[in-house]
């Protein structure tokens, strides 16, 4: 049971070695890693009243028994699971361990459509793949020869890929770029972006295989948590917001809204970018600039997946995904994805559609109907032949909404370097960082989170002196001052720049 809250006046907070805030992966693997060392004085801390964050499900529909299915609103996909005598993913590995129920998800098995029907353009991905391999010859030649960086957009048009007004090629482009980054091309930095892609699916492996586990997602969260904690272990503290940081070089004090607070020799933070960007919780001091300016550098992309399921499947039912290209807007409504389909809720004419960046905003702030609608429409004209009736079950989540994440999953913008993102991930003082926005080579990934959790813990615990973990130790690199690479005398005539920007003709 959670101890009774304190009196803050009194100054007396529950005193712990080791607070870490939020419950995600992150939060776990950063206990466990405590755990390992024999740190066993934590307590973890989630507004949730569940374990597993960003990996989360709900029941949905119903099954010809009328009991209801489960679907995850947010990660979905073991993403890269490595090879055999290889790396391996660790999220894969938890996997395994916990026999999570997945099924490859098989990209090649795809019918693409336009507003008129059926339309065969698939034949596009061939020259994407073209342009995307020359674009990771260029992320290489950025990251080797310590080039300026620019966008994925910049490197696709260079390589010949320039999908302009042609809707089919811009339905490809969202396919092989969006659907996984959350966001479009001239969002992405093409050195980081890709370098990304290639931890996680040329390190590993390029398969990326669908969760329809009706334990949900977590389960395998939920079990890596329960080797540590005890059956009602007073550590884990469910329900209860965090409010205010107040951290020092000697001790954090964590206060939360019910008004009891906790008192730290160290304090892990891994709230989603989104969390941190928003100020929804208070850090005291305000965070040093080089914090502020990397927090605010990075992007939260939002990825959102709706939700349907009708009396009949009326699309092939052996085909994983229908790609959808809209005459008049990249992105609407673009990939509807089975689950009725052998290997996952077979039978259940359940399908869904997922949106991203501009359009996942757009949805999250209508209503339900609205959405409806306009995903009915475009089925209809998908599926010109049949007559097809309304769902009988419809929802979706606005994760940009949602207070204690603010959006999916982070994304790398052009020109950021790694020096901004380390000093994302730097601890201030006795306040650490940790989370998929962290991780410079897994960021956005399940992946990203665990090892960001993991490499925080064992840091903590090797100042606690807990067993010592090799190059995890002790505090992290930061960078006070970040210098760009134009000079002052440069600004000059012979750059173009003929005029003082700093001279104010025009004032009063
Ligand atoms: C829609 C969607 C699809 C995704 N698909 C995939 C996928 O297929 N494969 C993949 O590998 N990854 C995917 N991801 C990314 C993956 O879910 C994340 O990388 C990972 O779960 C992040 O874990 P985390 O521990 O860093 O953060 P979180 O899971 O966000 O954990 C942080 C915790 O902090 C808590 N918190 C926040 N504010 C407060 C507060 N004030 N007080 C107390 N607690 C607070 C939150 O409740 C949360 O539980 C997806 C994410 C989303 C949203």
């Amino acid at each position: 049971a959670a101890l009774p809250p304190r009196d803050n006046s009194t100054g007396t907070c529950r005193k712990t070695k080791v607070a870490i805030l939020g419950a995600g992966v992150a939060g776990i693997t950063a206990a466990q890693a405590l755990s390992n060392a024999s740190v066993s004085d934590f307590v973890i801390i989630d507004r949730n009243d569940y374990i597993g964050g960003r990996v989360t499900h709900t029941q949905f529909g119903k099954k010809a028994d009328g009991t209801p299915y489960t679907v995850e609103l947010g990660a979905n996909w073991f993403q890269g699971l490595g090879v055999t005598n290889g790396p391996e993913n660790p999220i894969w590995t938890l996997g395994k361990k916990y026999g999570i129920n997945n099924t490859y998800s098989n990209y090649s098995s795809i019918i693409s459509y336009d507003e008129k029907g059926p339309s065969e353009y698939l034949e596009l991905m061939d020259k994407w793949d073209e342009a995307y391999a020359v674009c990771q010859a260029e992320s290489g030649d950025i990251l080797t020869e310590n080039l300026q960086d620019v966008s994925v957009r910049t490197g696709l048009s260079l390589a010949g890929w320039r999908p302009q007004k042609d809707m089919h090629a811009q339905a490809v482009e969202w396919w092989e770029w969006d659907f996984n980054a959350a966001q479009p091309p001239e969002s992405s930095s093409l050195l980081f972006g890709v370098a990304g892609e290639n931890a996680t699916f040329n390190y590993f492996s390029d398969e990326n295989n669908f969760v329809w586990d009706q334990r949900g997602f977590n389960a395998m969260i939920n079990g890596e948590a329960n080797e540590f904690l005890k059956e009602g272990d007073d550590r884990l503290m469910l329900s209860k917001k965090v409010t205010t940081v107040d951290y020092s070089d000697n001790s954090v004090k964590v206060q939360l809204e019910d008004g009891s607070c906790i008192e730290a020799d160290h304090a892990i933070c891994t709230f989603s970018l989104g969390v941190l960007q928003n100020e929804v919780v208070t850090f005291e001091p305000e965070l040093p600039q080089w914090k502020l300016e990397a927090i605010q550098s990075f992007s939260m992309s939002t990825y959102t997946k709706i939700f349907m399921q009708f009396n009949e499947t009326f699309w092939d039912e052996n085909t994983q995904f229908f790609l959808y290209a809209d005459p008049h807007e990249r992105g609407r409504y673009p990939v509807f994805q089975s689950l009725s389909g052998p290997g996952f809720h077979e039978g259940s004419n359940i399908i869904f559609v997922t949106v991203t960046a501009d359009q996942a905003y757009v949805v999250e702030n209508q209503s339900d109907e609205e959405t409806k609608a306009e995903v009915m429409e475009v089925l209809r004209s998908m599926f010109p032949a049949v007559e097809i009736p309304e769902p009988t079950a419809f929802f979706y989540p606005r994760w940009n909404h949602q207070e204690w994440a603010y959006g999916s999953y982070s994304n790398w913008p052009v020109g950021v370097t790694l020096e901004r993102h380390q000093n994302l991930r730097a601890n201030v003082d006795r306040l650490w960082f940790a989370g998929e926005a962290t991780a410079p080579l897994f960021f956005g990934y399940l992946q990203g989170a665990w090892y960001e959790g993991q490499e925080a813990g064992q840091r903590v615990a090797s100042l606690l002196g807990g067993d010592i973990y090799g190059e995890n130790s002790g505090p992290m690199k930061n960078y006070e001052v970040l210098h760009g690479t134009t000079f002052e005398d440069e600004y000059e005539d012979e750059n173009g720049w003929d005029l003082d920007t700093f001279e104010n003709n025009n004032a009063e």
